[in-house]
């Protein structure tokens, strides 16, 4: 069987799918993270393996960048694979004056300026949140091996360049910690399906500071978030 945009057959997808914006980084987590990592899908490049984590079964796939190609994957992951838990790891620009380069951020929520989850909720304003269980294992995950994360809300962005004044200053009025690409997508899919995700980020720069991390402490924040993640999904119900 194969999907419009997944080419592995039914059972090659672990419960558990961790999801990088990045193809490329899926591969990096396979090849680094896994255990007896194998490839289950390459259709349009979007590369997918299934490994094993402390013994227990987990994939990882890109999502692409941006709401509708990680709307495409988590939908045909949940609804043709059986998938019961995405966990989302990716970069994020810090926006609030509490976080920093290098933090690792919790969503909890995620608002947005894109109307997708309205299209899927009548019109309606729909609290895009994660689900409570992934959430917990997460923070416990952080605390248990002494990694502080922040959890909040969000701001799944449809623009990466975006043109609006003082849209951050709003932001962070608001109490957004951080600007990202996905998250209010994926938890709408989640919510559509009657499954479960997470989002977890780290901060690669901060969209008010200018500052951006180096790539030894991008690597050194990116291992942190592969920690928590990869025990979330092992300790999970
Ligand atoms: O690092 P990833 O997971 O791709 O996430 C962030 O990076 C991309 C923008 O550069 C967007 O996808 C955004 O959400
Ligand atoms: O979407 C993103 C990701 C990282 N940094 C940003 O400013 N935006």
């Amino acid at each position: 069987m194969a999907t419009p945009h997944i080419s592995a057959e039914r059972g090659d997808f672990a419960e558990t799918v961790l999801m990088p914006g990045d193809p490329l980084r899926a591969r990096v987590i396979a090849e680094n993270y896994l255990d007896n990592a194998r490839e289950v899908t390459s259709t349009r490049n979007m590369l997918g393996y299934t490994g094993t984590y402390r013994g227990a079964p987990v994939s990882v796939m890109g999502s692409g960048m941006g709401i509708p190609s990680m709307s495409i994957y988590a939908f045909e992951l949940y609804t043709q694979y059986d998938v019961e838990k995405i966990i989302r790891v990716g970069t994020c620009g810090g926006v609030s004056d509490s976080v920093a380069v290098r933090d690792i951020i919790v969503a909890m929520g995620a608002s947005t300026d894109s109307s997708v989850n309205r299209t899927r909720f009548g019109g309606h304003d729909f609290a895009a949140i994660a689900d409570f269980g992934l959430l917990e294992a997460t923070v416990g995950a952080a605390r248990a091996a002494g990694i502080e994360a922040r959890v909040g809300n969000v701001f799944s962005s449809e623009l990466f360049y975006n043109p609006t004044p003082d849209f951050f200053a709003m932001m962070q009025s608001h109490g957004i910690l951080a600007v990202e690409m996905e998250a209010a997508g994926l938890y709408g899919v989640a919510a559509e399906t009657g499954k479960r995700a997470v989002s977890i980020l780290t901060v690669s720069d901060h969209v008010m500071t200018g500052a951006s991390t180096s790539a030894d402490e991008r690597q050194n924040s990116f291992q942190d978030m592969m920690k928590v993640a990869l025990e979330a999904a092992a300790g999970a119900n």
